[in-house]
């Protein structure tokens, strides 16, 4: 056995049912187990499963410590699933601390994208970038994310544009998911701006009749493993149309589709991503009702990025339409030169004071959910026999703190394990 978690006062389970996802009424509680003799216990078997959840003395019963290859002792503490960033575009250079102010005095986003700044900026800087360079502020970044509690973390391209760009940005994030130990789903998003000098029709063209071929011929190669495809469908950047022919042409070639849609403009994102039967779409801040309806006959998980609304100060999206139509409700941390924030619990703290979902809702929304939304939701996202063994113990003797402590989580997280091993312990930077 690899990991024994004893004498918690609380562990979080999530859910004790067999499910991929939670929505409606069975987001409004967690399943939290506490046993006020000897707390609570978690086992984890030599490939990293949970093999056991369960009372100290239940747990203890069915094997010897010295069974164990690590043993922690949790007496006072939390133990949570570790947190599903479902959302992030962590591989750039350059950062737009100066876009940062222009914001403050007013500008809006699309207007320093239409003037070259925006995600144009973060290119200029990224292109003139080595691969080593890259990856030495990518691995900084996820680490930072590891460190607050992330264990799988949803990586999408972007800030390369040009084919080769792209290409390189993507195996910069393959030797990030084969050497660190954070779990990568990474997503190709070459379809993130239209570069400059090209129509939006010819960027098209470019993505489906070279980028994706390429990227089919690495995969068959396996030079790479990308699960999702994603663009960026929004007024003056991929209308509706060309973001259906990219996103079916990711489709072909397998690629699950997880893309942003409805937030700056309504552009009828959700209704097409339903049709495509997406298994996610993120921001959907100017979603239509028929798009909600859409996406929850089609299982599409509506991915909320609580930063980006909160400093774009957009409307909130319409998160418990969502949740009562049944539509499974993930959160992403958004972590891009736009918005700089790599901790999912800041982001669940803004879900809750920002987008006015209750404390359940919002650890749902960054495990289970979020897990679902990168089809994970039977593996990950859960502390069940059989899952991952991914977990966060907090120093705090009820699991809400994570969320209520606002900045705090660098003082609260304890210790962040992946697959039943040790990969942050907080005494270890002092
Ligand atoms: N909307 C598109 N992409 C990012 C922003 C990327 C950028 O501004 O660099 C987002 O999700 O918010
Ligand atoms: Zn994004």
């Amino acid at each position: 056995m690899r990991l024994l978690v004893h004498s918690a006062r609380q562990v979080v389970t999530i859910t004790n049912e067999d499910v991929f996802y939670l929505s409606g009424r069975a987001m409004k509680s967690v399943e939290v187990l506490q046993n006020n003799d000897d707390g609570v216990a978690v086992a984890i078997d030599d490939d990293g499963y949970i093999a056991a959840v369960g009372s100290t003395q239940y747990v203890r019963r069915l094997w010897k410590d010295d069974d164990f290859e690590k043993i922690i002792d949790a007496t006072g503490k939390c133990v949570l699933p570790g947190f599903v960033d479902a959302h992030t575009h962590p591989v750039w250079a350059g950062d737009r601390v100066h876009e940062f102010a222009m914001k403050l005095a007013g500008a809006s986003y699309l207007e320093i994208h239409s003037a070259g700044g925006g995600i144009f900026f973060t290119v200029d800087s990224t292109v003139k970038c080595s691969s080593e360079e890259l990856y030495q502020s990518l691995k900084d970044r996820l680490i930072k994310m590891l460190k607050a509690g992330t264990t799988t973390v949803e990586c999408k391209t972007g800030y390369g544009l040009e084919t080769k760009a792209e290409m390189k940005l993507l195996q910069v994030l393959q030797r990030a998911k084969e050497e660190l130990p954070i779990e990568i789903s990474l997503t190709y998003c070459g379809a993130h701006a239209v570069p400059k000098g090209k129509t939006p029709e010819e960027a098209t063209e470019i993505i489906i009749r070279d980028q994706i071929p390429r990227l089919k011929n690495m995969m068959d190669q396996k030079l790479l493993s990308v699960e999702n495809i994603d663009v960026f469908c929004e007024k003056g950047i991929f209308d509706t149309e060309q973001s259906r022919r990219i996103l079916q042409a990711g489709k072909e070639i397998e690629l699950r589709i997880n893309f942003h849609g409805d937030e700056l403009n309504p552009m009828k994102s959700a209704e097409m991503g339903a049709e495509l039967n997406a298994t996610a779409i993120s921001h959907l801040e100017m979603v239509s009702k028929k798009g909600i309806e859409d996406m929850a006959v089609s299982g599409t998980v509506a991915v909320m990025l609580p930063t980006t609304a909160y400093l774009m100060k957009l409307k909130p999206p319409p998160v418990h339409e969502f949740i009562e139509a049944g539509v499974p409700v993930a959160i992403g941390s958004d972590f891009n030169p736009n918005v700089h924030c790599l901790a999912m619990p800041t982001v669940m703290n803004l879900a809750c004071t920002m987008f006015g979902m209750s404390m359940p809702e919002a650890l749902i929304a960054a495990t289970l959910n979020a897990a679902a939304s990168l089809g994970r939701g039977s593996t990950h996202g859960a502390i069940q026999k059989g899952r991952v063994g991914d977990l966060v113990i907090i120093n705090a003797n009820k699991w809400e703190h994570i969320i209520y402590q606002l900045g705090s989580h660098q003082h609260l997280i304890d210790i962040v394990v992946k697959k039943g091993k040790i990969v942050y312990r907080s005494t270890t930077d002092y």
